[in-house]
């Protein structure tokens, strides 16, 4: 065979190759006039070489994001250099359709793609090339993984009973408010929150009806809290609340609301009625709480003063007391 049989043959398999591979692929001049497009390209998007050659890129798919798109494709230009975009970038430039059937939950092809400057024989950078991988199997178990993460870390972080914050997620986010305050010196108010005779609950009703009961209280606090507060279930029937940015009478005026909330509510277990109320300690932030121990101890300690007062109330911790 002579070398020029050679190399039609060569062309003849490239230009096979270029038609059939699965990987899209698009030349375009230097105003995005289509000069090339494969049979990826021709598959995912219903539009065949011949109906598109000459064409411009952006008049053809209004949908591209033509002026993110063009910045980069004008520096690839200007640069010589190729550039990469990444499906976590942007999922996709080109919409097509997903029809995987293992990844048959992504409505969308993801994508990575390369823009390639192509050079002429006298060296200049007249064409483009997009080259565009099809990495929906990859994206989608990428996304299911960090879904599936997200989860158990929710899942790790909460109280299964009251959906609250454990003990030990609220204790971390309680610390890291502490160091807000101690670094800004922004205002805050730590809450402890007890029910009142809650041992007589379980006795008289049962435990299934004291798990209600604390639910019920659960309830009741988180559609009282704002975005930035946080709630946890401390112990038992003890419940631990940061109301961020809120002064003592302010928070104030929030436990007594909640306290009569609780007290005017009931809880229906196998038809009967129980009622509850709740006694509450509030510590706000100063120059004399030392550090997030303080901090917390001094909202116990005024827990324990309304505990000592009867009950069903408010009290506030000063220094002094
Ligand atoms: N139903 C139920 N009971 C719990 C749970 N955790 C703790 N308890 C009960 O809560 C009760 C707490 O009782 P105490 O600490 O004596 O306090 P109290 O009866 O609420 O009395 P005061 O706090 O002084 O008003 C105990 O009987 C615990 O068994 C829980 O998850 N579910």
């Amino acid at each position: 065979m002579s070398t020029d049989q050679n190399a039609m043959n060569e062309l003849h398999w490239l230009i096979d190759m270029v038609q059939t591979i699965e990987v899209g692929l698009v030349v375009l001049d230097r105003n995005y006039n289509i000069q090339l497009w494969n049979g990826f390209m021709e598959n995912h998007s219903g539009v065949s070489p011949n109906g598109i050659k000459g064409k411009n890129l952006f008049d053809t798919f209004s949908d591209l994001p033509k002026e993110w798109l063009t910045q980069k494709m004008e520096s690839v230009f200007l640069l010589k250099n190729r550039s990469f975009i990444s499906w976590e970038q942007r999922p996709y430039v080109f919409e097509f359709k997903n029809y995987r059937p293992i990844t048959g939950r992504a409505d969308h092809m993801y994508q990575n793609i390369t823009l390639l400057p192509l050079a002429s024989l006298t060296g200049n950078i007249t064409h483009i090339s997009i080259i565009i991988y099809d990495v929906t199997d990859v994206a989608i178990n990428k996304l299911q993984l960090k879904s599936a993460n997200e989860q158990l870390e929710k899942l790790s972080q909460t109280d299964s009973l009251t959906q609250l914050f454990n003990r030990r997620h609220w204790q971390a986010c309680f610390e890291k408010e502490y160091e807000r305050y101690a670094r800004y010196g922004e205002s805050g108010s730590m809450i402890m929150i007890d029910i009142d005779n809650f041992k007589q609950i379980n006795d008289k009703y049962g435990h299934p009806a004291g798990d209600k009961v604390i639910q019920s209280i659960a309830h009741i606090l988180k559609q009282s809290l704002r975005e930035t507060d946080f709630a946890g279930r401390y112990g038992g029937e003890e419940f631990a609340v940061v109301l961020t940015n809120t002064n003592a009478d302010e928070s104030k005026y929030f436990t007594e609301r909640l306290r009569k909330k609780v007290e005017t509510s009931q809880v229906v277990y196998k038809n009967q009625i129980i009622k509850v109320t709740i006694s509450i300690g509030v510590n706000a932030l100063s120059e004399q709480t030392k550090n997030s121990a303080s901090w917390l101890a001094g909202a116990d300690k005024a827990l324990y003063q309304s505990k000592e007062n009867g009950r069903n109330q408010t009290s506030v911790f000063k220094e002094e007391s």
